[in-house]
Parts: C-alpha cells; structure tokens; sequence
C-alpha cells in the first residue's frame, strides 16, 4: 500500500511544445474568426500550417471559379469568399454544427461588416427600389456598391469629332463576345481597334483614376493597364448582368469606367446601366436586389469597382440607323 501512489504521467519536452504551439496556432486563429478578417491562401496556409499538396489543391479551387468551396480545419470551417487581385480569400467559421446557433450567426454578421470594405459616400442614389428592398431582406446586410459620375467629360469638339468618327467606322463594328459563350447573354457591337481615341481616353482615366479611388472608398493600387473599347447598342441590344472581374483573364480589372455619347436629339430609349449593390449569403458575396440605375447621358462617364454585378437593360431604337445608337468608350483599370 505504502508504495502505491500515482506517478504523473510521463510527458516528454517535445510533446509539450507541441501542444503549446498548438495552444497558439488556436489563439491565432480565433482571433482571425473574431475579426471576421479574410485572409489569402498563402496566410491560410500559414495560419493552419498546411501541407503543399493541399495548398495546391486549393490554389485549383481558386482558379476553378467554383461557387461554395469550403473546407473543415478541426473545429473551424474555412469558405472561399472571395477571388480578388487573382488570390482567392478566406474566411474561417467555428463549425456551425458544433456551435450553439447564436454564436455562428454573430460570426457571420461580424464578416458581413468586414466585407464592407467599399461601401462610400454615393454621390446620388437613383435607386428607387431601395427602401422597401431593405425592408424585405432585414435579416440581411447590404453592402451597397459604390460608383462616381462626371458629366461633361470630354470638350464639345472632342465629342463630335468622336460622334463622327464613331458613326464613319461602322462597317469595322462587330459583334460582341462574352465569357459564358451565351449569345443571348449580351447584344451590341464593338470596335476593338480606335487608337484615336482610346489613347485620349486612356489618358484621361489614368488622371482621373487616384481621385476617383478616393471618392468611391477603394484603396489605391499600382495600375498595370488599362484596356478600351467602343461599343455600340442599337435596337434590342443588352448586356445582362454579369461583374467584370471574375474569370481568370480579366481578375487584374479593379475599376470599370463606362463613357457615354450619342447623336442628339436623342434616338433611343432604354439602355440604363443597373448596378447592383452585393449582399454575402453562404459566405459569397452575390448580387442584392437593391441597386442603382445610372441613365446613359450624353458626354458623362460612370465608375465602378469591377467586381459589383451590372446589367445593361434592353435598348429600344426604332429607326434602327447605326448613328442613332448608344455608343461607349469603356474599359477597365487593371492592377499590377
Ligand atoms: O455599356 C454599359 O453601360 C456597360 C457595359 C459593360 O458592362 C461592359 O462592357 O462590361
Ligand atoms: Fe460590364
């Protein structure tokens, strides 16, 4: 009896530094769950200390443009939200299923403020859905997407002597293309190659663009490119909704500039451009119902940033005359 006692059992230096940097990989990580902070593949990687081949299965799921990719990591559940600056970003979760339901919906409030990064001072919202909009979806928050206009861009010479140019260039106009290979997806016409204009245009936006960061609340960055185009809409023509960033090829365009001119009096109807604002559900960010519509006038240029979801509604020309189109100058402004 005498000798009988308990010997603690035997635990070997290296076990318990494991489990002590174990303790601190779990601070680490809670405190990004608390935060509500995306972090990219590469800090995930990190932060969960995950093997390369793994890494490299989630770098193929960020390129696949698959929607709900999420992965378990113990207790937490990791949810590719976002596909920005071609990284992909995470968000991590408690698990849902191991979590008193209180505690999940206030992580998920939490993100939804995080992803608020562009919500900005609007200029003028035309929306005239967005009251009762709100109202239908009180369970949820709307990150309202912001843009800026300028009326007046370019000088009335400069104008008309694009108006003109535009109109003699019609038999080079053709067709527009879209990345979903759907051709009821989107009807107009472009002009890929107008040197003339797309250098003073380029130029311009260039200027413009750290003011116009500013305004919409977006952080600057170092521009890469930026890429024009003339298009064309005549009778019947749209583009249905659709962001301007989110395949492989174009992921560098961060903001969209739009220039709108046409042969007054004006000879169509229609053509509104519809931007939506953004809303997270199932840890993405997809389009809300609320939205803004921005009328195409004559010699004023919208920005955007890329990624907001827009539409171009169905224009009506009835003289179907080429020159009595809604014409633009658009492109997008890409990062490095
Ligand atoms: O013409 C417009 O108003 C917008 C065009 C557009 O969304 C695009 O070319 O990606
Ligand atoms: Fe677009």
């Amino acid at each position: 009896m005498q000798d009988q006692h308990l010997k603690s059992p035997i635990i070997s230096e290296e076990s318990n530094q494991q489990v002590e940097r174990l303790v601190k990989q779990i601070e680490h990580i809670q405190h990004i769950v608390k935060s509500a902070f995306w972090v990219s593949t590469e800090e995930l990687a990190i932060l969960l200390n995950l093997e390369n081949s793994f890494i490299d299965k989630l770098k193929l799921e960020v390129a696949s443009q698959e929607q709900n990719y999420s992965f378990f990591w113990r207790n937490f559940e990791c949810t590719l939200v976002e596909r920005q600056f071609a990284k992909g970003f995470w968000l991590i979760n408690e698990r849902q299923d191991l979590l008193p339901k209180t505690a999940s919906h206030a992580s998920l409030n939490a993100s939804q403020k995080a992803a608020n990064v562009f919500t900005v001072n609007e200029p003028q919202s035309s929306s005239n859905h967005q009251g009762s909009v709100l109202l239908d979806v009180s369970a949820e928050e709307i990150i309202p997407s912001p843009y800026a206009l300028i009326d007046d861009f370019l000088s009335p010479t400069q104008l008309s002597e694009l108006l003109r140019y535009s109109i003699n260039k019609q038999p080079e106009f053709v067709p527009t293309t879209n990345s979903a290979n759907d051709p009821n997806y989107r009807r107009s016409f472009y002009l890929p190659y107008f040197p003339e204009f797309s250098e003073l245009m380029i130029n311009l936006v260039w200027k413009i663009t750290p003011q116009i960061l500013t305004h919409l609340g977006m952080s600057n960055f170092a521009i890469g490119q930026i890429e024009s185009q003339m298009t064309a809409h005549n009778h019947g023509n749209y583009y249905k909704i659709h962001n301007d960033s989110g395949s492989p090829d174009t992921a560098t365009r961060t903001l969209t500039y739009v220039y709108y001119y046409y042969r007054e009096p004006k000879a169509f109807t229609g053509g509104e451009l519809v931007i939506y604002d953004s809303k997270i559900e199932n840890g993405f960010s997809v389009a809300a119902k609320s939205h803004k519509v921005i009328q195409p006038q004559n010699n004023t240029i919208v920005f955007f940033p890329s990624h907001c979801m827009h539409e171009v509604l169905p224009v009506s020309c009835p003289s179907e005359y080429f020159a009595d189109s809604r014409f633009t100058i658009n492109g997008w402004v890409r990062h490095i």
